[in-house]
């Protein structure tokens, strides 16, 4: 929790030494200065994870050395300022910010602290802290007259019209009988852009030529503290009350309390607000918070506040001179960073595909180090302007990957260069090409021996969706490519004793009377698991190890069923290909180019080494099971009891039916489970039948004659 000056604390006992002096005025300044650039020109130069690091710092120093905990001090006053393209005016009662706790430890000393006063196991209000910008609301008899943001906490700036363009804002508020229209009272709330709005906004500045936002809370500030409020109405901001400030004619008991007031008057308040018993209640709240962050509201948060909710209590537990102190903000650990772009590298994919990415000062972000994050390709790289050199903001939420948002262009040393992407392949020396007109990406056309997308294809022949060759990862594929027991992947499963005995990774020094390198338990049982996988995959998963662009797991699936075997595939038409369902003209233009194209030679390689090797390249049908469903197309929707969403479509398939995804009016059935949603809905309209299980299963052993008995 971060320390304010609470009036108890002991005079100064050592004085401060002229280095922690030094350093308390250095950070003094660093925090005004981001202040500024944050609250009045809407452009910080920090991340919020740096800016609180400082803040922390300043805070210890005070600890240490309370002298140093002037009035004037960061930590005493409520950040922010009142920008001169606005009208200064004061708040009725004075707005506030939040305490910050981000450990459990933080949370408890807070609450001990509570307790201390001798409050009993006092009502905790949590609601979500909104990653927005602070708003007061003045409404008198019922007429919003004034609205302000937060300022320096006395005075804010005077955005009346601006807000009045927010639709959530009612201009009016209702009275009901229960909770009548005070003659006066403040609301304060967070103004924020929703995650969708933010989208749209950025595509649009970009479309623009303009500078995107880093991030929505930056975007609602920008949007609402616009000179022409014109603009402001075309932004699509929210609004959520979160307090009340000065009133009269209105006396709420509660926190709570005061939100149904709020609401009946028709303001917007959070359905996400809960009141609970217990500092463990709070911690739940926050862990089930926490894990669906980006999910809960349509708007970002960045942690949950803690509030007394018994307004009595929060009297007397006061504020100290910036934040209240019976509440507390919960802050999730930070998921963007201000971090160093060191280069920007590429790296040739098993497709050939050259993708840029860049190179950071590693940075801990959203609980993880991250060094390395993905540019995609050299338009975006243009796109978003980062350059080797710029500090960029990186943003990483939860699993998702890293992403460079940007760079801080206030901090773009002079003279820095724009990055240039090679026209050369950096693996084999090609130059790169678009693969057709109007292409983002550039490939390096050497498919057949450029070393990157060698390697990375053995890689992904090896990998889960393929052959799932254990003992073969990234380092025994290099290892193999290295020594020259490969030379690509149609070698791997003609490997024996002798090849695997050139790659020294696979190897171990000779034992007492043996000769020479011997093979290591790794190689030995690399050269079982080959002879293993080669036979025990089904079709599907041959026809994903081919690395044919576009051919993932759903197409070769479909490929795999209809046609049953690669002699079929190969010796299908165009056209065959792509009325197969779920292949479709892209892919059947991809899979026809591998098989006929410019590299038709040495693909034609590996199948037939693949071949001579025993690979099973068809699937068996097994003649056991009656084709019930000959010329039949099911679709199964919703969860059934007794199938898995892969095994219904097997059940289908292998009777000799059509396992489609979607309904229409050559759909013969509908199986319905649980859930079933909008397909089952679509099958009434059609008239398609629609079937439970326990029918689904009569239609699979007698097929349509079954469903008459
Ligand atoms: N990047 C920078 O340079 C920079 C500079 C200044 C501030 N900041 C950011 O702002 C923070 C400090 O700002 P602050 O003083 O406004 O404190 P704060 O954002 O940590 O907490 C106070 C504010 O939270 C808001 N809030 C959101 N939901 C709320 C709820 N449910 N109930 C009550 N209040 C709620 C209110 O507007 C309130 O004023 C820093 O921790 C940092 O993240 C960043
Ligand atoms: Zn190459």
């Amino acid at each position: 929790m971060s320390t304010t000056a609470d009036d108890e604390l002991e005079p100064a006992v050592a004085s401060a030494p002229a280095e922690a002096r030094e350093r308390h005025r250095e950070l003094s300044e660093q925090v005004e200065d981001a202040r500024w650039r944050y609250y009045v020109l809407d452009t910080p130069t920090l991340s919020d994870a740096d800016f609180d690091v400082r803040m922390r710092e300043l805070e210890g120093l005070e600890e240490q050395f309370p002298e140093l905990r002037t009035p004037d001090s960061p930590t005493q006053r409520v950040g922010g300022a009142v920008s001169t393209d606005f009208t200064a005016v004061d708040h009725l009662q004075r707005m506030e910010s939040l305490d910050n706790a981000f450990t459990p430890d933080e949370l408890s000393s807070w609450y001990s602290r509570i307790l201390r006063e001798g409050i009993e196991a006092p009502a905790l209000l949590c609601e979500l802290k909104v990653d927005g910008l602070a708003i007061n609301l003045l409404y008198e008899q019922g007429r919003l007259v004034r609205a302000l943001t937060r300022g320096d906490g006395r005075t804010g700036e005077d955005v009346t019209p601006n807000v009045k363009t927010i639709a959530s804002v009612p201009h009016r508020l209702a009275g009901t009988d229960e909770h009548p229209v005070p003659d006066l009272v403040e609301v304060r709330g967070e103004v924020f852009l929703p995650s969708e709005a933010f989208e749209r906004l950025n595509a649009a500045m970009v479309e623009a030529g303009k500078p995107m936002f880093a991030n929505p809370r930056n975007a609602a500030a920008g949007s609402l503290r616009q000179k022409d409020p014109r603009i402001t109405a075309t932004r699509d901001l929210g609004m959520v009350c979160h307090g009340i400030g000065a009133r009269e004619g209105f006396e709420p008991q509660t926190q709570s309390g005061a939100y149904d007031a709020l609401r009946a008057w028709g303001l917007p308040t959070s359905e996400e607000v809960r009141v609970v018993a217990t500092l463990a209640d709070v911690e739940a709240r926050i862990a089930d918070v926490g894990e669906h962050r980006h999910t809960i509201v349509g708007y970002e948060i960045d942690g949950v506040v803690v509030k007394v909710d018994d307004v009595s209590l929060q009297r007397r537990l006061g504020s100290t001179s910036r934040a209240p102190r019976w509440a507390i903000a919960w802050k999730y650990p930070p998921e963007e960073v201000n971090t160093l772009l060191r280069s920007i590298e590429v790296n040739v994919g098993r497709t050939g595909r050259v993708t840029p990415y860049g190179v950071m000062e590693p940075t801990k972000v959203a609980g993880s180090t991250v060094e390395n994050a993905t540019l995609h390709n050299a338009h975006e790289v243009r796109r978003k302007d980062v350059r080797p050199g710029d500090t960029v903001i990186l943003r990483k939420a939860g699993d998702v990957i890293p992403e460079i948002l940007g760079p801080v262009l206030a901090l773009r040393p002079e003279g820095l260069e724009e990055w240039v992407m090679p026209t050369e392949c950096p693996a084999c020396g090609t130059p790169l090409a678009q693969q057709k007109e109007g292409d983002k990406d550039l490939r390096c056309p050497n498919h057949e021996t450029c070393p990157a997308q060698v390697r990375e294809r053995v890689f992904h022949v090896a990998g889960r969706g393929a052959f799932d060759i254990e003992g073969l990862g990234y380092e025994a594929a290099v290892a193999l490519l290295e020594a020259g027991a490969i030379t690509n992947e149609g070698d791997l499963f003609n490997l024996d004793e002798a090849a695997l005995l050139t790659a020294p990774l696979f190897t171990r020094a000779p034992k007492k009377g043996e000769e020479g390198p011997q093979l290591s338990a790794n190689g030995v049982r690399l050269l079982a698991h080959l002879q293993e996988r080669k036979t025990a995959v089904p079709l599907w998963r041959v026809l994903v190890a081919l690395s044919i662009r576009h051919v993932g797991p759903t197409a070769a699936r479909a490929l795999a069923t209809e046609l049953g075997s690669w002699e079929a595939i190969r010796s299908a038409t165009e056209a065959e290909l792509a009325a197969v369902d779920g292949v479709g003209p892209t892919i059947a233009a991809s899979v026809k180019e591998w098989i006929e194209g410019p590299d038709a030679a040495w693909h034609g390689a590996i199948l037939d080494k693949w071949t001579r090797d025993g690979v099973n390249l068809a699937d068996e049908r097994d003649e056991s099971i009656p084709r019930t469903l000959e010329g039949i197309t099911v679709v199964a929707t919703g969860s059934l009891q007794g199938y898995t969403r892969d095994s219904v479509k097997e059940a289908i398939i292998s009777r000799g039916g059509k396992a489609s995804g979607s309904v229409s009016k050559n759909t013969d059935y509908v199986v319905a489970g649980e859930n079933a949603g909008s397909k089952a809905d679509k099958a009434e309209q059609l008239g398609v039948p629609v079937l439970d299980e326990e029918q689904f299963t009569r239609l699979l052993e007698k097929g349509p004659d079954g469903l008459r008995a």
